[in-house]
Parts: C-alpha cells; structure tokens; sequence
C-alpha cells in the first residue's frame, strides 16, 4: 500500500501542517489502496502564498515558452500513460481497458486540444474593423482555485489545470479525496515538465474543510468547480463575499430521444452500453432513454437483453466488463434508488437490488434498465450515478421534446432519429449545453457544459480557455495614422 501524505506547494512535496491519515478505498475489493492526508485551511493559506507569489512573472513570461512546458506535460504523460491508467483503476475501480482508453486517454486528449488551441487563440486586437483604437486584451485572471470529482478523475484535471498554467494563471488543485491518486501522479508530471515553483500547487482535503477554505480564500480569484449540483451551490455561496468567478460544471439527468424512423435495435443497445460505461457514473450518460410509442415495445426487449449480457466483475482483468461502483455510500444511494423504482411501480427488465451473482466483495452493482417509467418517478428525476437505465415512451415530438426539458438539469441530450430535419430542429429545441446526434462522438476541443442546474462553465479548446480569462479593454489605444 502506497503512503502519500504530502502536499506539492511552492515546487516541492510538503507534509501537511497537520497529520490527518485518510484511506484511498478500492473499490473493487474493498481494501485500502492508499493513504493520503486530509488538508486544513493552514495548508490552503501556504499553497494560495505560493500561487500568488509566482503570479507575477507566470503570467509575464512569454506565451511560447509557456506552451512549450505545456509540450513538455504532454510528452510526459504520454510516456507515463500506464502509470496513469493503473492509478485511476486502482482508486475509482474502472477496468484495465476503460482506465487507459477511456479515462487516462481522455486527460492526454485534452491537453493536446488545449496546445493546439492556445497557440491559435488571439489573446489581443482592436475591438473591431471600425473602432481600431478600442483594443481588448485578454490576460490570466489570476490564482485559480481547482476542484475536481472522482468520476473521470484525469478527465477534468487535466480541464482545468492546463488552460489555467496555459494563459498564464497560478493554481491550487484540490483533487477528489476519493481518487487523489491520479492528481498526486499528474503533479509528479507537472513537476517533471519544470513548470516554475508555485504555478501548481496540490492540497488534498475534504469538501466543508479545504474545498470550503478555498471558495472563500481572498487571494483566489477564480473557483472552477466540477461535482454534484449540491456542492456547487456550497462553493458559490462560499466565494460570494469575495466576489470572485464560479465557473460550474454540474450533475445530469441526460435524455436520450429514440425515435421511430432510426434503427432502433442499434441505437438501443448503443443507448444502453453508453449508459453502462464508467458503471454509470458520468455527468453526461443517456439516462433517461425515451422511445416513440411504436418502437417501445422492440426497445424494451433490445434494452433487457443487452443488459442481460453486460457482465460485471474485477477490473484487474481484461474484457468488456464493468467495474464496480466508486464507494459503499455510492452503493448505498444506488440501492435506495433502486429500490425507489420499484416501489414507486416502474416495471424492472434486468438488474435490481443487491450485488451480480458472485460477487461478493467490491461494490458491484447489478446491471438495472427500468421500462414504463414516468417522469415524476424518483429515479427520472435523480441523477444516480450507476448503471441504472430508466426506459418510457412518447407519442409525439412535442411531447418528447416537454418530458426531456422536464428537468432542473440540461448537460447533454441525445436523439436518434432517421430524419435529418427532425435532427436539427431537436437539436435547437433541447435545453442542452450539448446535444449528441445518431450516435456521433464529439469533437476535441469542443465545448464541454451545461444549461440549467448541470452549471454555467464551458471546458475544453478556446472556450476552455476563456474561462480563465480576464477581458480588458483599452479606449484610445495608439494606431498608425491610415494616411501615413
Ligand atoms: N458537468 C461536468 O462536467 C461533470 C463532470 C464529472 C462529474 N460531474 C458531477 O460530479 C458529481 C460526482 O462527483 P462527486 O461525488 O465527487 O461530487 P461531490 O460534489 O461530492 O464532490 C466533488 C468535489 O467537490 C468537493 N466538495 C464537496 N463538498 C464541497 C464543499 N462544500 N465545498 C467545496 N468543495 C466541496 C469534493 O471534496 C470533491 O473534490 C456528479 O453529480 C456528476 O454529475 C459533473
């Protein structure tokens, strides 16, 4: 078992002000994977001292020699890519294949995106062609307060940390204490890539204490915030007073419209093994599967056997299968959800309660698709973070397009149709900050956030890098006289 109990602030490892051991669970056997400590607002002051304290030359070096330490980032973490991949299976429990494709793969992805966007992206220029000497500049906002969850834990490190170093910003990242393991490794890269002493800086903590300590800290000047809707609200209300910029990126509740005219046995089971992947626990998966009324019955039946077949089991091995869940209070809410389902009267095709056959330690949960749900049930309402798939039907556009806008949530919405026209006007009635058409995969660097209650940020490429950025603008900047 691995014992990391130190913090990285001011470019070195440091021990906590004060020792507090915290277990790293994993979640596939239930045993301690490693030890962390759990941070206190006097770490917070030391890490915010350094951020600040490096602020001034980060954010005055040249442009290029930044992008170039962010090459040097990406050239380690993609010789390092395994390490990485075995961290987050180790600590969040994703399967050997998910972890290295999917998990760490989406951290290299990103940060590649963000070279290429941060040497396209025009920091500075007049106003427009006509007001040449109003001139707006675009500089670092400043120390950055980083709070991640364990979900896609590289994911969304990697989201924020490299636009913010990337323009110029210093930084404090404070990791999900569930699945620190993956940031401890990325800032072992941070530090192999020579980024100066106090541009990143690492505290691991709890929400109420550093995460909290954080929100309200004076010398920050920007929260971005990836986690549930809860906490949020926890962190806004917490930066109010200093009035500094909240950027959230928030729970779903995902609908996924598949419609009559689309071949509905493929895009069902896409539907099914999307929702499946990560054992549910992404912010954007399908899980509200709605089906045209004359399809439903083809859809359950595709829905169950897929489910059927979906295995589960340890993610040491290879294979297709899913992993456990995060935790045993992750369990334990998925468990009540489940039972809410079926108590509130939605018919149970596969799954339900209690662990798959076998597997009898690790929090595993049985594969579960629930049809003949309606919008008011708990488990269409609730964002349950496991492979739990609710199915019900519709019997008109208009009406899928109500029930899908009936939700505090709009992160990604999902339709399936044969009908191109269809496609678009769908695409511009759903209250979504991102619509996915026919199955299509997105593009890198393109925006990733939410409407409504899913947040109000947008990560990843140029618009990712907006977020980290103050906007000046300069009236009677000098210009040549067009005459001379
Ligand atoms: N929209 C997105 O981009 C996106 C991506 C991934 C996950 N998520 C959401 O994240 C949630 C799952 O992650 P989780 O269980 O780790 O969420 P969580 O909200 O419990 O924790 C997320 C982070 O917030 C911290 N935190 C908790 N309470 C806090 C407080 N009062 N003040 C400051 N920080 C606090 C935690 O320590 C952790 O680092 C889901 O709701 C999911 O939808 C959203």
């Amino acid at each position: 078992m691995e014992r990391k109990t130190d913090f990285y602030i001011d470019g070195k490892w440091v021990a906590p002000i004060k020792a507090n051991d915290f277990p790293v669970i994993n979640p596939a056997n239930e045993t301690e994977y490693a030890t962390i400590s759990l941070g206190t607002e006097d770490d917070v002051n030391a890490a915010v001292a350094a951020a600040k304290a490096a602020f001034s030359s980060w954010s005055t070096t040249p442009h290029a020699e930044r992008v170039a330490k962010v090459e040097k980032l990406a050239e380690i973490y993609q010789e390092r890519m395994e390490e990485m991949a075995e961290a987050i299976s180790g600590e969040m429990g994703a399967p050997k294949n998910i972890a290295s494709s999917q998990q760490a793969a989406a951290g290299l992805g990103h940060i590649k995106a963000f070279i290429r966007a941060l040497k396209e992206f025009e920091f500075e220029g007049p106003l427009s062609e006509k007001f040449q000497s109003e001139y707006i500049i675009h500089e670092p906002i400043g120390v950055c307060g980083l709070i991640t969850p364990w979900n896609w834990p590289m994911n969304q490190v990697t989201l924020k940390v490299v636009p913010a170093v990337g323009v110029g910003c210093t930084v404090l990242l404070k990791p999900s204490e569930i699945a620190p393991m993956s940031s401890m490794l990325f800032a072992e890269f941070m530090d192999q890539a020579g980024f100066p002493a106090g541009v990143f800086n690492l505290v691991n903590g709890d929400g109420p204490t550093v995460g909290e300590a954080m929100s309200r800290h004076p010398d920050i000047d920007m929260m971005s915030f990836t986690g549930s809707t809860r906490a949020g609200v926890a962190v806004t209300k917490a930066a109010a007073d200093t009035v500094k910029r909240v950027s959230l990126e928030l729970g779903g509740k995902g609908p996924n419209l598949v419609f009559a005219d689309t071949d509905v046995a493929k895009a069902v089971k896409r539907g099914v093994l999307h929702m499946f992947n990560n054992s549910g626990q992404s912010c954007n998966a399908p899980s509200r599967m709605m089906v045209e009324k004359s399809a439903y019955a083809e859809a359950v039946e595709v829905a169950k056997s897929v489910a059927e077949a979906q295995e589960v089991g340890d993610p040491t091995q290879e294979g297709r299968q899913i992993g456990p869940v995060v935790s045993e209070t992750q369990f334990n809410k998925i468990q009540g959800l489940i039972d809410a389902g079926i108590k509130e009267g939605a018919t149970l095709l596969a799954g339900g309660l209690g662990r798959p056959d076998g597997l009898n330690r690790g929090y595993y949960v049985k594969p579960t698709v629930f049809a003949d749900v309606t919008n008011d049930m708990t488990i269409a309402k609730e964002e349950i973070f496991g492979p739990v798939l609710s199915i019900m039907s519709f019997e008109s556009e208009e009406e899928a397009v109500k029930i899908a806008n009936d939700t505090p949530y709009g992160l990604t919405s999902y339709v399936q149709t044969g009908d191109p026209e269809r496609a678009k006007r769908l695409a511009r009635q759903l209250r979504a900050g991102m619509i996915q058409l026919n199955g299509a995969g997105r593009a890198p660097g393109s925006p990733f956030g939410g409407y409504k209650q899913s947040g109000n940020g947008r990560e990843g490429g140029k618009f990712g890098l907006l977020e980290f950025l103050e906007v000046k603008a300069v009236a009677g900047w000098p210009v040549a006289d067009a005459a001379e």
